[in-house]
């Protein structure tokens, strides 16, 4: 008897949450469906029945070794799933400490696949994220002007990916210019020949535009490892057939969303700032987590859930850690780097799965570290991609004790200011 499983054509591996879902999101308006897992499926066996697999790990700030080590289960286990191509996706504004991961995870993963090329580009233009020169942009300011120069864990200061690249990595890093790009696929990939012939092995691309992802696209469809943001999957399912014409019309589908809503914020990055600002400012309930109170040993949890309870159905709730740089800053001096990062993320994973106990259905979260921690404590395993709500944020559904949920993972410098109000607008009209 012959299957009536297709193969999965696309296996990626997301270096977080947020950006797992972004990745899914870009593929499901592609036209290829698309599965979310959480690490590797308990039941590793089971042959998922899907054009693409993305799994998330919560791997971009934690020791290069571990993260090397996980990336590589995750690539041995979409190989046992017959994946034809794997697709390593890290952040749109690259984010990383001085050992990496990124580097250290590219070079991993090429010496597995025994493959001696790849590409890196981080760069998503509908997000505002584009590369020129080698140079990463962060709308109209370089990656090292915009916010991203204060994130509590990965600071970035350099806005030359070449660099940056070759500074995490043996390998020879190359870049193939904007010049190149704009003619199209047959010049990409005689570009990638002559930077081979010189040794590069890893070729930063400068993007500008949806246009030169679809370039891209062609020209790197017989690579077995393709690194980059999420923004380089909008070129690749054209490659098996599947591009849609109107990419916004093939949204992912959900169930109806129920139950009460809820926000859990710990990105302290510059859009995450606003949107707090502004939902603070519309005079919704907003229970404020202060980290000090988490190192003295208050019970935090406990406080918020009672606030909850007194306000809980009226309009969406806010948890938020979300603070100005400065205040940030003040917490990791005296606190620590690590110590303030996972107290906070550990408080609010807690509050999540107690706020769920009492009829939370819709929850948005913000950061993601702090999705990742959330995730995790949900115990959730899977995750189905719904509708965009902006750019590289869709709505998802997934089980949690027996009961659906409907969560919407935010990267920290994703949506605009009234992104919360217009979450629960684009999933309940
Ligand atoms: N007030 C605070 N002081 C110190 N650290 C904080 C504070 N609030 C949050 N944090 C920590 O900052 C980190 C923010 O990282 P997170 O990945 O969640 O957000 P982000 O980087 O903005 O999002 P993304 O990775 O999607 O861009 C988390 O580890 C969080 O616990
Ligand atoms: O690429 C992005 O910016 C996001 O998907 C992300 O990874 C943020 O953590």
């Amino acid at each position: 008897m012959t299957s009536l499983l297709r193969k999965p054509l696309l296996g990626c591996i997301a270096d977080d949450f947020t950006g797992a879902t972004d990745l899914a999101n870009n593929l499901v308006r592609g036209g290829m469906s698309t599965v979310q897992t959480i690490g590797i499926p308990r039941d590793s066996k089971v042959l998922l029945d899907a054009d693409a697999i993305v799994v998330a790990l919560k791997s971009r700030t934690i020791s290069k070794d571990d993260a090397i080590t996980q990336s590589l289960e995750v690539l041995s286990w979409l190989q046992s799933q017959g994946v034809q191509q794997i697709y390593f996706k890290y952040c749109s504004t690259f984010d990383s400490t001085k050992e990496g991961n990124i580097g250290p995870v590219i070079d991993a993963l090429l010496t597995a696949l025994n493959s001696k090329f790849t590409i890196a580009c981080p760069a998503f233009p509908e997000a505002a994220r584009t590369i020129y020169r080698g140079h990463l942009f962060v709308g109209n300011e370089l990656l090292s002007d915009s916010g991203m120069k204060n994130h509590p864990l990965t600071p970035m200061t350099d806005s030359n990916l070449v660099r940056v690249l070759q500074s995490q990595t043996n390998r020879k890093v190359g870049l193939v210019d904007y010049e190149t790009i704009s003619k199209g696929a047959e010049a990409i990939s005689s570009k990638f020949s002559s930077l081979q012939s010189e040794g590069v092995e890893i070729a930063v691309l400068d993007v500008l535009s949806n246009q030169d992802l679809h370039f891209i696209g062609s020209a790197i469809a017989n690579m077995p490892l393709i690194t980059a943001g999420s923004g380089v999957a909008i070129g690749l399912p054209r490659n098996w057939g599947l591009g849609q014409s109107n990419e916004a019309s093939s949204d992912g589908f959900l169930k109806q969303a129920k139950g009460y809503q809820a926000i859990l914020a710990g990105s302290c990055s510059l859009a995450t700032n606003s949107q707090v600002d502004h939902f603070r400012k519309a005079g919704n309930p907003c229970f404020c987590i202060d980290p000090f109170a988490l190192d003295t040993g208050e019970d935090v949890v406990r406080q918020a859930i009672t606030w909850a309870q007194s306000f809980i159905g009226q309009r969406p709730l806010l948890f938020y850690a979300t603070a100005q740089p400065e205040e940030v800053a003040q917490v990791q001096t005296k606190i620590g780097i690590d110590r303030a990062g996972l107290l906070v993320e550990m408080t609010l994973a807690q509050i999540a799965v107690q706020l769920v106990e009492i009829g939370i259905r819709q929850l948005v979260i913000a950061g993601g570290e702090t999705s990742g921690a959330v995730i995790k404590a949900l115990k959730i395993d899977q995750m189905n991609i719904g509708p965009q709500i902006a750019p590289g944020v869709p709505w998802t559904s997934a089980v949690v004790n027996g009961e659906q949920i409907h969560i919407a993972l935010k990267s920290g410098n994703f949506g605009g200011a009234d992104f919360f109000e217009n979450a629960f607008r684009r999933l309940n009209d």
